[in-house]
């Protein structure tokens, strides 16, 4: 956990052996201790060196001990001590120096970093703070602007006895918290870790270093047992869970090997294909893109290698031209080690362009959609290769969305999946593997979320009261203003397509009913009157110009609800935030439940990890899965039923079987619903 050695008969040398990251866990704290009492108890030592094997110096505190109650040699009376003793202490730093590790270094005599190493404090992300002394610390070392920069945002960056020294402090102390907390509120809406940072950063800047550092255990406290650390923390493991996938077959992400992509082809250069080839391009693979007609390509190769360019400047580097190749030919992709399909989200056309890549590339070329719900099993069937086929769901803007579905079809080979994951990883991306059904996991839980928004319309909310509750939740973008910004004829044409709305509609159909269940034409009615979000200035609020971002509610949307309600006799009630946050969050998480069951998501993780990094679900809520659990299963089963007998004709209100099992078998953690989950039915 700690090795101590003696080097050149004069320098303790302790090297902290906890890998991966040389966490400090109970143990390595330990094993400190007892070689830090050697070193200075022992005439010969005249210096200490601490390190870290493998060349990492340290990750921090053990993030798993916090899940339980606190043992071992607390780490702060350690560092005290390593501070206060009268032989030098030098970090020698390589890698990482996160956290209580870097909280480590802040308390050595002198720091020595490699110029790769990482140095910070990523409390905050964690729902807590540096409470092993960073926060009174750092202020003193560095001043109080760059350490609060520094402990607020997690942004990663030392100097004898710190804790002596005072904190030069700007005049304007209080206008300058105010400007980083109006910052940090509007950034982290509702999160409590940074506000509570800058208390403490407060106390090291007007109380001497003893009472400075009771209050940041006093703030310490208040965090560790919040929720939002729970959550927090829990979204760190759910992160790394996510990149372990496992079939039904035991194929997993350990036993089955990724090939190595060196070329790559792009069907297809609208909004997604470009995002795509820029993603894969900046991750160093060759890319050849394709479109259809000669206006199209030079359009979208002037957009790329701008997007590129724009990237490459602000990153300090330079961009990756030489990489792309744009051509009209798919007699060009006959060489490539993977295809990614991004045309038009037709299934008639997609099955041409797999026909066609079918005949033209070689055949170990791996082939791969870009579909946001399409059936990817269809897609492999009119290959020659249907184990090669998988699919890949990147999100818009996807050369800046961080989450990729891949979708893994029946016929899907394991090395298949596990290339397209390893790609997903090499592109930046946190890649989730889904089962193929419709919408997959993500867009599959939206129906119900979007569906209860719109019945709400129905029934007296808003869209400003809707979109207010819920980014008062920490969403950072309501239901309505999102639709706005991804654009409202897309969910329409799929309406129109699946007959829902339009010429196809038998008109004995009540309005309000489709296919025996409650239906809301309000979208409809809107997209009819051509209101398609920001690009067109008109959605379900109005904006200055096509393509403004400013939104504010439109009188004409009040009219149009208010005749609508009119027309079909609904009496308008008011309508509780708590309402509005029940309908939407518990029918998205019953859909995650059906999801867990039907074995499309493997696990609860896979469903949060996707609403987090693809949906802007606040991350100190954990996802939809977590935050059902920290509900309690019990009270969300009880409000389902509730909220499905007052709506009879709205299934997903109904509570899924897996959520009754659960709550019978006592609501267990979230980390072990899987051993409760059939995978009998698994589409994995
Ligand atoms: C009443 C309350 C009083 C409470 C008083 C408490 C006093 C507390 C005192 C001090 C506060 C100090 C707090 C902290 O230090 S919190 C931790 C801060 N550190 C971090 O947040 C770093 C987290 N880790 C990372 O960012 C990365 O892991 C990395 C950059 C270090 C390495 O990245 P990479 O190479 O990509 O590897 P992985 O991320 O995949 O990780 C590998 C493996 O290691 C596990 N792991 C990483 N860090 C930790 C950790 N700090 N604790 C436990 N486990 C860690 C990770 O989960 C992976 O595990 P695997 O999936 O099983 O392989």
């Amino acid at each position: 956990m700690a090795r101590y050695e003696l080097v050149k008969r004069s320098v303790a040398l302790i090297t902290l052996t906890n890998p991966p990251v040389n966490a400090l866990s109970s143990a390595v704290r330990h094993a400190m201790a007892k070689s830090m009492e050697q070193a200075l108890n022992d005439p010969k030592v005249t210096a200490v060196v601490i390190c870290g094997e493998n060349g990492r110096f340290c990750g921090g505190a053990d993030i798993r001990e916090f899940a339980g109650p606190l043992r071992g040699p607390p780490l702060v009376p350690l560092l005290d001590a390593i501070e206060a003793g009268e032989k030098p202490v030098v970090a020698a730093i390589e890698g990482v120096a996160l956290g209580g590790g870097f909280e480590l270094a802040l308390v050595c005599h002198y720091c020595i970093a490699h110029f790769k190493a990482r140095l910070g404090l990523p409390e905050v992300t964690l729902g807590i703070l540096p409470a092993a002394g960073g926060t009174q610390r750092l202020p003193r070392l560095i001043g109080i602007p760059a350490a609060l920069e520094l402990i607020t945002t997690a942004k990663p960056l030392s100097s004898r006895r710190v804790s002596m020294l005072t904190t030069p402090c700007p005049p304007d102390l209080d206008a300058l918290l105010e400007v980083v907390t109006m910052e940090v509120k509007k950034k982290a809406r509702g999160v409590m870790a940074p506000l509570a940072c800058i208390q403490a950063v407060r106390a090291a800047a007007t109380m001497p270093y003893s009472k400075g550092i009771k209050r940041e255990s006093e703030l310490m406290a208040t965090l560790f047992n919040s929720g939002q650390a729970r959550a927090l923390q829990y979204c760190f493991f759910a992160q790394r869970t996510a990149g372990k996938w496992t079939l039904p077959s035991g194929a997993q992400w350990n036993n089955s090997k990724p090939r190595e992509i060196r070329s790559a082809a792009i069907i297809g250069l609208g909004t997604m294909g470009r995002g795509i080839v820029v993603s894969l391009a900046r991750a160093g693979i060759s890319v050849i893109a394709v479109e259809s007609e000669k206006k199209l390509l030079e359009t979208g190769k002037q957009m790329v290698i701008g997007m590129l360019e724009r990237d490459a400047k602000r990153r300090g580097v330079s961009a990756s031209l030489n990489l792309l190749k744009f051509t009209l030919s798919l007699q060009d992709l006959k060489d490539v080690d993977l295809v990614i399909e991004a045309v038009f989200e037709d299934m008639a056309l997609k099955k041409r362009v797999f026909q066609e890549l079918s005949k033209v590339c070689r055949p170990a070329t791996l082939l791969c959609t870009n579909t946001s719900g399409l059936d990817v099993d269809a897609l492999a069937g009119v290959t020659d290769r249907p184990h090669l086929v998988v699919g890949m769901h990147f999100f818009s803007p996807a050369h800046v969305m961080k989450l990729l579905e891949v979708v893994c079809g029946p016929r899907s080979s394991s090395e298949t999946i596990a290339t397209a994951m390893s790609l997903g990883k090499r592109m930046g991306k946190v890649s989730v593997a889904v089962g193929n059904c419709p919408g997959f996991v993500g867009n599959r839980m939206l129906k119900p979320y979007l569906d209860q928004a719109t019945f709400l319309l129905e029934e007296g909310a808003t869209p400003e009261q809707i979109d207010k509750a819920l980014e008062d939740f920490g969403f950072a973008m309501g239901v309505f203003r999102m639709s706005d910004l991804a654009g409202l004829d897309v969910g329409w044409r799929i309406r129109k397509e699946s007959g829902l709305t339009g010429p196809d509609v038998d008109p004995k159909n009540p309005p309000r009913r489709r296919h025996g269940r409650r239906y809301c034409p309000i979208p409809d009615m809107v997209c009819e009157q051509g209101r398609f979000g920001q690009k067109t200035g008109r959605g379900w609020y109005m904006y200055d110009k096509p393509g403004g971002t400013n939104a504010k509610p439109d009188p004409l949307i009040q009219n149009l609800l208010e005749m609508y309600r009119s027309r079909y006799a609904i009496q308008p009630r008011n309508i509780s935030d708590k309402e509005i946050i029940e309908r939407c969050l518990f029918a998205l998480a019953n859909e995650g439940f059906r999801i867990l069951e039907d074995g499309i998501a493997a696990r609860p993780e896979d469903i949060d990890v996707i609403y987090l990094f693809g949906y802007g679900f606040p991350r100190h809520r954990g996802g939809p899965m977590f935050y059902a659990s920290m509900v309690g299963l019990e009270r969300v089963l009880e409000r389902l039923e509730h909220y499905h007998q007052a709506h009879p004709d709205v299934p997903h209100l109904e509570p899924s079987p897996l959520l009754k099992k659960l709550v019978a078998c006592g609501s267990p953690s979230v980390q072990t619903w899987r051993e409760h989950i059939k995978t009998m039915h698994s589409h994995l």
